[in-house]
């Protein structure tokens, strides 16, 4: 079967005033049945996948969408069917959820849908949806620069980000990391080491894999909550995807000043890159928040940058 014989499937990821996630079962005897599954359903002749999205979601749940978002496409092939889920993210709607269809239904809180069994696409729409959509990179030349830029980062209310360091002196290094780390836990704010960092104690919540880590890695890095990587081209993207990473950052989209050496991949090839992997990947690159609408749009989890969250 080939990619163009998938069927279109519009699936929501529909979150609550309290940012609990609502899951379906599956009949018994539909396809993947007795899973769990984000609601939606295949495309009709003639329909965006938003008019499917609407239609679905009123059919199955009973809601109206007021706000959805492009969250992450899936291509997977099972064995007795090639699947597109086009999954957007429901942040508004109308009505109150209710299971129309008989089956079984919850909210659920993001960190415990990994308690639910879901068809085996689905994995990389769960890692989506307990991501957000910016990824703040963490520099400075000097100790003072690197908080003062975290303080405009927890500003741009970020709650992921990458520390690297790479401008700063080594020398300042560990004591940076206890300041930055001890003022993101306060403020739930998750941190990332980059791979090149040096430090003894690795009590983050995940490693950043620069490309060329990432490339020497033949399995995914154990025992890090999250794993990510720094990725520039298909390969890269494809190694990320193959090791297990849980989110690429691609880069570079735009020109920038930090990078002018480096060959800007320009909108259209970003998005026809990101549509190859079924990973959440952020774009990188001479991008400010105003982009987010064009990005999510492009297929993106959202926005990484180093400059983008310091205004
Ligand atoms: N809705 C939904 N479908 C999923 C998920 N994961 C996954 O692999 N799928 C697959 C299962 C099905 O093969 C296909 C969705 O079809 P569906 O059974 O929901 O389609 P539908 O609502 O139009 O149902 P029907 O009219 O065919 O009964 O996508 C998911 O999280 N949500
Ligand atoms: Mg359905």
């Amino acid at each position: 079967m080939t990619v163009n014989s998938a069927v279109h499937v519009a699936v929501g990821v529909i979150r609550d005033g309290n940012g609990n996630i609502l899951l379906t079962q599956r009949a018994k005897h539909a396809h993947q049945g007795g899973l769990w599954e984000f609601p939606g359903g295949k495309l009709e002749a003639d329909e965006t996948v938003i008019q499917a999205l609407r239609r679905e979601l009123r059919e199955e749940v009973g809601i109206t969408v007021r706000t959805a978002k492009p969250l992450i496409k899936i291509n997977h092939r099972y064995p007795d069917l090639q699947v597109l889920l086009d999954v957007w993210q429901v942040f508004e709607f109308a009505g109150a959820a209710t299971a129309l269809e008989g089956q079984a239904m919850r909210w659920v809180a993001p960190h415990r849908l990994s308690d639910y069994a879901f068809p085996a696409a689905n994995a990389p729409i769960i890692t989506a949806s307990r991501l957000p959509d910016r990824y703040a990179i963490l520099e400075g030349r000097n100790t003072k620069q690197v908080l003062a830029n975290l303080d405009r980062i927890i500003g741009n209310r970020v709650d992921l980000l990458q520390l690297r360091l790479k401008t700063l002196p080594a020398a300042e290094i560990s004591a940076v990391y206890a300041a930055v780390l001890a003022k993101c836990r306060a403020r739930g704010i998750q941190v990332l080491l980059n791979s090149d960092l040096t430090l003894s104690d690795q009590a983050a919540d995940g490693l950043h894999l620069s490309s060329r880590a990432l490339l020497a890695c033949r399995s995914r890095p154990a025992n890090y909550p999250w794993v990510a990587a720094s990725c520039h081209n298909l390969a890269e993207l494809r190694h990320a995807e193959h090791i297990g990473a849980d989110f690429a950052v691609l880069a570079p989209v735009l020109p920038t000043s930090t990078h002018p050496a480096a060959q800007a991949l320009g909108w259209e090839t970003m998005a026809g890159l990101i549509a190859q992997v079924n990973l959440p990947v952020f774009a990188l690159g001479g991008l400010n928040l105003d982009d987010m609408d064009r990005v999510l749009h492009a297929g993106a989890q959202g926005i990484a940058g180093i400059s983008a969250f310091l205004s």
